[in-house]
């Protein structure tokens, strides 16, 4: 048996409470809620704390009763009514998800750390907990997005992994979240690869036998080219994080997992997805129907896959696009129903900015593709090699007011 000898639980907690965090929240407690044996029975849930008032439509909304009429503190409504209002109203939270709006107490004694952030704030938020998480915690990044910087480009789960000198794996699919909340059925890819000692599988010949070993970026040496931090064993007395132990923490009846060791393909996935599905938002803004959105998803699929080969070589495994929910399936469903779409959609519709749309329409969720888009510029600029890159060029241009959507069809002809 995997987990003879275990006397400890692994503790949860979710980093992050928007519409993908608070979804996350949901499925995990009910996993281990069926899992005793290896986690403990509460998930801690970080919140952004923010003043909210409860809409009129909501079913906790009682017009008798002066607090539905005041501001209140978003942590302590959703321990209250058990339901985010704000990032995923409708949806009743298990009980045993305990929103904190404090980040350093939410990871107290958490062994595994859920990150589903927006990218942009996950630097900052790791700073912050640098120095506060048990020092053998393992995370699996949710979030999709890329890190750059003029050092380079990382993985979401590479700058976790980094500066919090943890494993951090990926978890990445089609999934739009309201979906998954609501029970819906959809799969999902987990990238999980930890060093050989966490499965307490006989150890192969040639792998690390003491209790730390270096930690270093997936596939690829880190940025600065350094090996930067000691990955801490975790402790015999837990249960180890074999991919079945990780599984029982993801897979729901309504949500399928399948585990990867691809971090880099589960990464990139996701993080590239949301520039092709603002291509297809420009398009379908312009009325030009289902066969254009075929293009443009068609033309950043392949730039998706090279993109992985040019920057992180035999790390990025093709099959990882082309058979994973993480790869084409998420471009597709990015493409028909993702915010990224729809705000890019709407912005072209309706002459306005895709900021301007974000800020009216999404209540304070947040785009990734944008920055997304931005970032990977930057990043192809620095290499010299936009023109490889057309579809992801144009999305940049058509953002920064230099194009327009309606020269999409010219820009991503081969030349
Ligand atoms: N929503 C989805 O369908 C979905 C599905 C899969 C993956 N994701 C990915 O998950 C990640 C998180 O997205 P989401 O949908 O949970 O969030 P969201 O866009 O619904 O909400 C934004 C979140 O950011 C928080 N926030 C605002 N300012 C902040 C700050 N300064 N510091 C820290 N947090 C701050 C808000 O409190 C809120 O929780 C993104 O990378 C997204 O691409 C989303
Ligand atoms: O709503 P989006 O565009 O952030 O996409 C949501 C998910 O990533 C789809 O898999």
């Amino acid at each position: 048996m995997a987990t003879l000898g275990a006397q400890k639980k692994h503790k949860v907690t979710i980093v992050g409470s928007g519409n993908w965090g608070t979804t996350m929240s949901k499925l995990v407690a009910e996993n281990v809620k069926e899992n005793q044996a290896l986690f403990d029975q509460t998930v801690q849930m970080w919140v952004f704390e923010e003043d909210v008032t409860i809409p009129k439509e909501s079913r906790h909304y009682d017009p008798g009763s002066e607090t539905s009429n005041k501001p209140q503190k978003l942590s302590q409504l959703i321990n209250t009514v058990h339901e985010n209002i704000k990032y995923l109203p409708g949806i009743t939270l298990p009980s045993n998800v305990v929103a904190n709006p404090d980040l350093v107490d939410s990871v107290k004694g958490s062994t595994i750390l859920i990150f589903v952030l927006p990218h942009q704030f996950i630097p900052r938020v790791c700073d912050q907990l640098a120095g506060h998480i048990v020092p053998f915690a393992r995370a699996i990044c949710c979030t999709k997005g890329v890190d750059v910087s003029e050092k380079g480009i990382r993985l979401m789960s590479e700058a976790i992994g980094m500066r919090l000198g943890i494993y951090c794996g990926a978890l990445s699919g089609a999934n739009i979240a309201s979906e998954i909340a609501q029970e819906k059925y959809s799969e999902t890819t987990v990238a999980y690869d930890p060093p050989p000692m966490d499965s307490r599988a006989p150890t192969p010949k040639g792998s690390p036998t003491s209790s730390t070993v270096d930690l270093i970026s997936p596939g690829k040496p880190s940025a600065d080219g350094k090996r930067t931090a000691q990955l801490k064993a975790l402790p015999s007395d837990y249960p180890p994080l074999s991919h079945d132990n990780v599984k029982k923490l993801f897979h729901r009846p309504y949500f399928h997992v399948r585990i990867v060791d691809d971090v880099v393909g589960v990464s990139l996935g996701g993080a590239l997805k949301n520039i092709i599905a603002l291509a297809a938002g420009f398009v379908d803004g312009l009325g030009w129907g289902d066969n254009a959105k075929a293009a443009v998803m068609r033309v950043g699929i392949l730039e998706m896959v090279k993109f992985g080969k040019a920057f992180f070589g035999d790390s990025s495994h093709t099959s990882t696009f082309t058979e994973e929910s993480c790869g084409v399936a998420d471009v597709i469903t990015s493409c028909m129903g993702g915010r990224n779409f729809k705000c890019a959609k709407k912005a072209v519709a309706e002459g306005l900015s895709i900021n301007e749309i974000e800020q009216r329409d999404l209540n304070g969720q947040k785009l990734q593709g944008t920055s997304t888009a931005y970032e990977v510029n930057a990043f192809l600029k620095s290499k010299g090699v936009e023109k490889d890159y057309p579809l992801f060029t144009v999305v940049y241009n058509i953002l920064e007011g230099k194009l327009k959507p309606e020269d999409i069809p010219d820009q991503i002809e081969p030349k």
